[in-house]
């Protein structure tokens, strides 16, 4: 099956906002103008497609994020819809990451909420080029030019409108496309009747003005348009739209639409924008990566007739076909039933079958070409991050990079007989998300879920019980913390057992040093002339892997150390893999107790917005919550107050918040790093763990 459409013609997009701004409603609408759907879905009764799973329909909310395909004008638009709240981060982290080019949605009325702002970053990260939508311009409040004005001040982005709002509140009646210089004005409810006309008298002096500014900013981009602006020429419609192309795949312009996806006015113009201005495939950078087996980098430029390269983004249980795996291809084709290898496993996986998706709808389709989306089934080992590629041309593509679960819970199933049940419903859920894990505590032998906030690990309680009938109750949220290492030390262990017959021997020397924050573990084997033979070096490794599952001061997992194995020695005969281990996790141990351990705790960035009457009283509070206020910032007649607080002071904040501010204060928070409890925090830390032994 030839390609329906070209490289050129196929844009994939993200479409990321702050919570409730419309990123659904806005999906929904553009599926229904593309003919995909015949009816129009809403969140808010549980109809809308791309919100599939059980609870995102009870809750209204967006969990997973839903790849979807649909076509306008000859295009192809993949489009990724992901959620707003900050518990799903990862969705959002990597979706950008496999995305082309996003469309940031904000609502008319709250504009650039802190959340836009962490999305936005999150975009800057990746260099992806964006677009703006101002939805929800019917409700009451609704200012265009405000939320522009903020785009400005808070993103510091070069917003330019390409539109502009006819009336606001319940007159919004279409957009003046500064482009064209004409309105477009709705005459019925369903967004169909759709009328191009003269811009209204009263605007007529705005839209001037505006369309002046958008024709300098575009004369700027190109010496041969600023020529023919100077001299008095009018640019054409294509002149104008190419170099606003060219500015926005560049990322030194943000065009802004604007419109309301609730009551359809504004939708096709905003597919007509995504379209002409987010890039195709082939206008991104080549994607980067390294040949696995020289170790030397290479680039992969978007096309057909390369090697086969994917990225593996996303892996999701599918209640009729079991493990699917959401891959985007960076280049050349794959054809379902075909042998891929999967370099950062270094094993061969079947494609078995290939899915185009929309929503909770499926597709098989024979073959997936360079710059698409798909869902592939039948990949056993795969997990989010791997790369898939032509076994001939191996290559490990760059991949994303994940929080570490900031909260912790104990879960326990109801029954005896859920126990393993549970167990095999948690490694799955923590295969679909990485920011999700479960494991033993070793000190207590509770079973522990975390994650990214109480949010996501209700969600995984409550799956658990739906997709894996496991009925489960869970203890009280605890801050995950961990444990590292402050100095360099250098450790010789040996483990060496005579009892009778075969004896054990293993024998390692390691330097252990801190690693740079959030770099996590790494392992450098540096031993010569076959001190330790080569067999046995894995298990070394997996012995420090073990020992670091929980630190000697108070039993949490041990981030961010180098481990170097320098040297050592074994015996002919009672040398083992396990004799290694051991002797590798007794070297790690007592390594760590001579390198000035400490406990780390996570760094919330919390976003309180209140009243101006109640900022002396939520500033003190969130002084004697530890908390280090970042600045203030005044927003719709209140005031934001940003501050860094230890999540373990954040435990019943709503409450608090609520009571101080007489319900008039609201609070966002997410993770935003790891730092060293102070001292006397770390001694009750480490009591109370000594307290459950
Ligand atoms: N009046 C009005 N309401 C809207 C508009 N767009 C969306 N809404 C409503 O706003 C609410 C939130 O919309 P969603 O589309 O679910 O928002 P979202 O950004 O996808 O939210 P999450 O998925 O939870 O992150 C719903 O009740 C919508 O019906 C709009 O243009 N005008």
């Amino acid at each position: 099956m030839p390609r329906d459409v070209s490289l050129e013609l196929t844009r994939n997009i993200g479409i990321m906002a702050h919570i409730d701004a419309g990123k659904t409603t806005t999906t929904e609408r553009i599926l229904f103008y593309t003919g995909k759907n015949h009816k129009i879905g809403e969140t808010h009764d549980g109809s809308a497609t791309m919100d599939w799973m059980a609870q995102e329909q009870e809750r209204g909310i967006t969990i997973t994020s839903a790849a979807t395909t649909c076509y306008w004008k000859g295009h192809r638009i993949n489009i990724i819809d992901t959620p707003g709240h900050v518990d799903f981060t990862v969705e959002v982290e990597r979706s950008l990451r496999v995305l082309d080019g996003s469309v940031t949605v904000f609502c008319a009325k709250g504009g650039v909420e802190p959340q836009s702002e962490t999305v936005w970053r999150q975009a800057d990260k990746y260099r992806v080029p964006r677009m703006a939508y101002v939805n929800k311009m019917d409700i009451m409040g609704a200012d265009f030019y405000r939320v522009l004005n903020m785009m400005h001040d808070r993103l510091k982005c070069n917003a330019v409108p390409i539109q502009l709002p006819i009336g606001s509140e319940t007159f919004f009646r279409g957009i003046v496309d500064l482009i064209k210089m004409k309105a477009e004005v709705y005459y019925d409810d369903l967004g169909k009747d759709i009328r191009e006309e003269e811009i209204p008298e009263d605007m007529l002096e705005l839209a001037e003005k505006y369309h002046t500014e958008l024709i300098e900013h575009v004369a700027e981009t190109d010496e041969a348009l600023m020529e023919k602006y100077l001299e008095g020429e009018e640019l054409t419609i294509e002149e104008i739209k190419g170099a606003i192309r060219k500015s926005t795949i560049a990322n030194t312009m943000v065009p802004v639409c604007c419109g309301t996806s609730y009551k359809n006015k504004g939708v096709q113009p905003l597919l007509d924008a995504i379209v002409d201005f987010m890039p195709a495939p082939v206008d991104i950078p080549n994607i980067k990566g390294v040949n696995p087996d020289t170790e030397e980098e290479e680039e992969r430029p978007s096309s057909d007739d390369e090697p086969f390269a994917a990225l593996a983004f996303k892996i999701a249980t599918d209640p009729y076909v079991g493990k699917l795996c959401f891959f985007r291809v960076y280049s050349g084709t794959v054809n379902a039933g075909t042998t891929v290898y999967n370099s950062v496993k270094d094993n061969n996986e079947r494609m078995g079958r290939i899915l185009q998706m929309h929503a909770n709808h499926r597709q098989d389709i024979e073959t997936c070409y360079s710059g698409d989306i798909a869902a592939a089934v039948g990949l056993k080992n795969t997990t989010t991050g791997d790369t898939l590629c032509d076994p001939k041309h191996p290559i490990i593509l760059e991949s994303m990079e994940f929080p570490e679960p900031v909260i912790r819970v104990a879960i326990e199933p109801k029954t005896k007989a859920g126990q393993e049940k549970m167990g095999i419903g948690l490694a799955k859920l923590a295969e679909e998300d990485p920011t999700f894990r479960t494991y033993t505590d070793q000190e207590t032998g509770q079973t522990i879920i975390a994650g990214m906030g109480e949010l996501h690990l209700e969600i995984i309680v409550d799956r658990l019980l739906r997709e894996f009938k496991v009925e489960a109750n869970v203890g009280k949220p605890q801050v995950a913390y961990k444990e590292t290492i402050r100095k360099h030390v250098e450790v010789d262990e040996k483990y060496a057992r005579q009892s009778g017959g075969k004896g054990q021997y293993g024998h390692c020397k390691i330097k252990m040093d801190p690693n740079e924050s959030g770099k996590g573990y790494e392992f450098r084997n540096e031993v010569v002339g076959g001190a330790i033979p080569k067999e046995y070096i894995p298990a070394i490794d997996a012995g420090i892997q073990g020992a670091m599952q929980a630190g000697v001061l108070a039993g949490y997992p041990v981030v961010d150390v180098i481990v170097t194995l320098y040297d050592g020695s074994y015996h002919e005969v009672d040398s083992s893999e396990m004799a290694f281990k051991i002797a590798g996790s007794m070297a790690f141990k007592d390594g760590m107790k001579k390198a000035d351990p400490v406990i780390l705790e996570p760094i919330m960035k919390v976003s309180v917005t209140v009243p101006e009457d109640y900022m002396g009283d939520v500033i003190g509070d969130l002084n004697s919550r530890r908390g280090q206020i970042q600045g203030m910032i005044a927003r719709n007649g209140a005031q934001q107050i940003d501050a860094f607080v230890p999540l373990s002071e954040m435990f019943g904040y709503a409450t608090d918040l609520r009571s101080k501010t007489q319900g008039r204060g609201q609070y966002t928070m997410e993770p935003s790093h790891y730092i060293e409890v102070p001292k006397s925090i770390a001694e009750s830390i480490m009591s109370a763990r000594a307290k459950k032994d």
